[in-house]
């Protein structure tokens, strides 16, 4: 450390000065000493005195403080020092005793004028000018810049080299100084050259240090000097910056510096600074300090042992340097290089040519890759084809222009696989913002887009038939209008529904529902054609799109085909055939409506209206249905509030007749609406609506709780013994409660059970389950009679309903319409009689119109009808008078 010369250093070299001024002083000892002499060697004594504690900064005042003493004593006008320093381009100095302008200037020309005056100390000698006896221009022009009459010059150097030269100017009356005067004033000569010698050393070193102290400032890097025996670290300013110590400070103890570690890092340094100690060996290490601003730096420091003659340590020396900054990039640098190696993304950098330079393992792993394999190479030859190549093009004039890229493409692994990724690809730019890498980070999204692909199949598919579902229909019908109306043809969409499919799922189970809608969708998929679309909207529901259609019978036809496809033979599992049967709504485009919802919902009404038919037909859409439509919706409405009103619903009763005495056994309750504008309205215009609005279950408990009150009534009356015949419709069979409330009205009104009947469709009876069991165990416990109503018409075998402990068979009202009419009808009624009868059923016909048809019960043995033939139903107060 440069600066940091000690002052007992700079006392033993002046100590060497004086003793070489003494020695000159011993040349002369035979001279006696003058009173000038005595105070010549006083003054030499004091200036060497002074310039022993000289400093850099001080020294030129020094030399100037000790030249006017001098003058005085020597009686001079001026005395001047012209010192040429060494260096190539230090200047002259010219220090003067006496400050006067005029001189000043004259003499500092002088002083630059080195040859001239040099020329003149050849031998190194003294030489006294005069003006007097001046002969050489240079001798003139000391004299003249001195402005004195004579001039006494002596060299300032040693044997090798004038390096400058002392003037002393005097007056013609003043005695020239004699020999051991002079040799005094040499004395003083060498001190000054030893001044000037070390002048120029002192400017050098403290040239140094500035430079070294600016390195350090701009290198960041602090130095320090550790006094061991002394516990005096010294710091520069710039290690004391990196500490953050106050400016005036530069010297600390080894524990304040300990104060400074890091808890964590505290020991290491500790121990590695010990034994840095103890083995004399230099310590290169990294630690954190806390600082007084709470900031945690980073720092790298080195150190080296300084020992003393013996070998022993000293003091050390080392450097600090702030590397937090350094430290951070390095350790982002790190993670970077972590993710990169560890990320499941693969990585690729390219020159700004696109030819690869890395890639990470992931890379490999994805493409199959090795790094030497690519390397070099163009990320071209993972594209699978020309095509894609131009779309490399695209992507590297998009990341030209924008900075980046980002999106799905297309590549090709080692195995000759080709797999989706999601790409992003971006630039690094060099400080000159020129393009130097891509870097291309990509997934593979093989799995995702498979996933997708499942996601999309899951949300446009039906998961239990493998259909297109509604949200697909919507696109597909779509598609489908805009093609035909670019090629002028026309669309038909067929909605189908399954007729009696809800009686089915109740009574057999959603697993044979299932398996039921599963054979419905292979059946239409299996016949229609490819270019069809078959879809199934929900529940029962399915749709038929066919597209190119020229002319109605085409839809005609298929509709038939659809048919016929739904009423053959359906096995589902439960060990017999299943006849089923499906209603159709037909709309086409463009006649029945321009966009997908119109045409949607237009065969909608078309198909309700095809059920409305009796079921098993199909239906074109026309205008009117619309307005059916809507009459339904409000006929929905109504009914329920009727049904809360109780003032405009009534029940009509028909009498049930004994065929051998013609006697009324028993009435059936049928429902009627006395609607408030439309007049009466039959039950096969509003059970339906009931039915599709979900108020079955509370229409059959308003007409049983009605029925048993008048039954209550006709007990009271003594009308004996009369059956009750009350209709009750699967919803409310299979919705159970049914045993309780019925248990609950016999008791409110006191009925006995046997005059109650209760019709039930076979529908209801399908199959055992847990459910229909108990009800009918219930009912049979509670003591009603059990009816199985328009018998024939549904699935139902003979002994089977036996099984269920039913009482009373009621024939359809179709079979005994057709014995008058055909063979068939006639051998099943008189069959089902028979059967029936062999059971130990009760058999009523039900729709008994003509004389011949009442005559063919009696003949085949039926023991009871109904029909128009004898009374249609009837209100209460005209069943009164029938039954007086
Ligand atoms: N062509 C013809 N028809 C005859 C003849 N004799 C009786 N009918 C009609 O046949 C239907 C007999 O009732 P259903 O088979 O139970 O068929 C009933 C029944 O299923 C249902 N229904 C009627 N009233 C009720 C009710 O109060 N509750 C429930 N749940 N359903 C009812 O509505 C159906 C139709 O009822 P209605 O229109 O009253 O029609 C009645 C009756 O008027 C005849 O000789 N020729």
């Amino acid at each position: 450390m440069t600066g940091m010369t000690s002052p007992a250093d700079g006392q033993d070299h002046w100590s060497q000065v004086w003793q070489d001024l003494l020695k000159g002083r011993a040349l002369t000892p035979s001279l006696p000493v003058s009173p000038l002499g005595l105070q010549l060697q006083s003054l030499l004594e004091n200036s060497l005195q002074r310039f022993m504690f000289s400093r850099a900064d001080t020294l030129l005042h020094d030399l100037q403080a000790c030249l006017q003493p001098l003058a005085t004593a020597l009686q001079a006008e001026q005395v001047v020092l012209l010192l040429c320093p060494q260096g190539a381009h230090a200047q002259p100095l010219c220090i003067l005793s006496a400050q006067d302008d005029s001189s000043t200037q004259r003499l500092q020309r002088l002083a630059l004028q080195r040859d001239d005056w040099c020329g003149l100390l050849e031998r190194q000698q003294p030489r006294l000018l005069s003006a007097a006896v001046a002969r050489g221009p240079d001798e003139q022009l000391v004299l003249q810049a001195m402005a004195c009459d004579q001039v006494l010059l002596l060299p300032v150097g040693d044997h090798h080299a004038v390096s400058g030269c002392m003037l002393l100017g005097l007056s013609d009356d003043i005695a020239v100084p004699d020999e051991h005067e002079r040799s005094l004033l040499s004395g003083f000569t060498r001190l000054c050259f030893l001044i000037a010698d070390r002048l120029a050393l002192m400017t050098h070193l403290e040239q140094r240090e500035r430079s070294l102290l600016q390195t350090e400032r701009l290198a960041r890097i602090g130095s320090w000097y550790d006094d061991v025996l002394n516990n005096r670290i010294t710091f520069t300013p710039q290690a004391g910056e990196i500490f953050e110590l106050s400016p005036e400070v530069s010297q600390v103890s080894l524990e304040t510096y300990i104060a400074y570690l890091h808890p964590d890092d505290k020991e290491r340094v500790i121990t590695t600074l010990q034994h840095s100690l103890q083995r004399l060996q230099p310590s290169d290490m990294t630690y954190r300090i806390c600082t007084p601003s709470g900031r945690v730096k980073m720092i790298h420091g080195l150190g080296e042992i300084i020992v003393n003659a013996e070998g022993k340590a000293v003091a050390r020396v080392g450097t600090v340097q702030d590397i937090t900054e350094a430290h951070a990039r390095e350790q982002r640098l790190q993670q970077a290089a972590r993710v990169f190696e560890s990320t499941m993304e693969g990585v690729v950098i390219t020159d700004p040519a696109g030819l690869i330079e890395a890639i990470n393992p992931a890379f490999t792993t994805i493409t199959g890759y090795a790094e030497d394999e690519v390397r070099g190479r163009s990320v071209a030859m993972f594209s699978p084809e020309r095509r894609q190549r131009n779309v490399l093009q695209d992507i590297r004039s998009e990341v030209q222009s924008r900075g980046f890229w980002r999106g799905e493409i297309w590549n090709r692994r080692k195995n000759g696989e080709v797999f989706p990724q999601s790409l992003t690809v971006t630039t690094v730019r060099d400080e000159q913002q020129n393009i130097s890498h891509y870097v291309a980070v990509f997934a593979d999204i093989t799995r995702q887009k498979e996933s997708e692909q499942q996601l999309d199949y899951l949300a446009h598919h039906d998961s239990l038939t493998g259909l297109p579902n509604r949200s697909s229909l919507l696109i597909k019908l779509q598609r489908a209008l805009e093609l035909a109306s670019q090629k002028r043809r026309k669309v038909a969409v067929i909605t189908i529904d399954l007729d009696h499919f809800k009686h089915i799922n109740d009574s057999l189970g959603h697993p044979a529902g299932d398996r039921l809608l599963q054979e419905c969708a292979r059946r239409l998929r299996e016949r229609l054609r490819d270019s069809d679309t078959v879809v199934r909207q929900g529940g029962d529901e399915f749709v038929v799109v066919l597209e190119n259609i020229v002319s109605d019978d085409q839809v005609r036809r298929v509709a038939e085909i659809i048919q016929q496809l739904f009423g053959s033979a359906f096995d589902v599992g439960i060990g017999r055939e299943l006849f089923i049967g499906a209603s159709l709504g037909i709309t086409l485009f463009p006649d029945h409506g321009r966009d997908v919802t119109q045409l949607i919902s237009n065969a909608d009404v078309a198909m309700y209206q095809a059920k409305s038919k009796g079921r098993n037909h199909y239906q074109f859409y026309t205008n009117d249905l619309t307005q059916a439509a809507t009459d339904r919706l409000e006929l929905g409405n109504e009914l329920r509030h009727a049904l809360q009103r109780d003032d405009e619903l009534q029940l009509h009763y028909q009498p049930q007749v004994c065929i051998r005495s013609g006697r009324v056994t028993g009435v059936e309750a049928l429902i009627r609406w006395q609607h408030e504008q439309e007049g009466m309205i039959q039950p096969g215009r509003f059970l339906p609506v009931a039915e599709d609005n979900g108020l079955m279950p509370e229409l059959d408990s308003w007409v049983l709780n009605k029925a048993c009150r008048q039954l209550a009534v006709w007990q009271q009356q003594g009308i004996a013994p009369l059956i009750l015949a009350v209709n009750i419709t699967q919803p409310t069979f299979v919705a159970g409660g049914l045993v309780e409330r019925l248990k609950a009205l016999l008791d409110i009104y006191q009925l006995d059970p046997s005059w109650l009947e209760l019709e039930i469709t076979e529908g209801a009876l399908l199959e055992p389950t847990a459910q229909v069991l108990s009800t009918i165990a219930g009912l049979k416990a509670l003591g009603v009679m059990l009816a199985v109503d328009d018998f024939g018409t549904g699935y139902s075998s003979l002994a089977y309903l036996h099984r269920y402990r039913v009482d009373k068979l009621k024939i359809d009202r179709s079979f005994i319409n057709s014995v008058e009419r055909e063979e068939e009808g006639r051998v099943i009624t008189s069959t089902i009689i028979n059967m029936a009868r062999g059971l130990g059923l009760q058999i009523l016909a039900e729709g008994v119109e003509t004389a011949p048809q009442l005559e063919f019960l009696r003949a085949n043995g039926c023991e009871t009808y109904q029909g128009f033939y004898f009374s249609r139903p009837l209100p209460l107060t005209e069943l009164a008078l029938l039954l007086k």
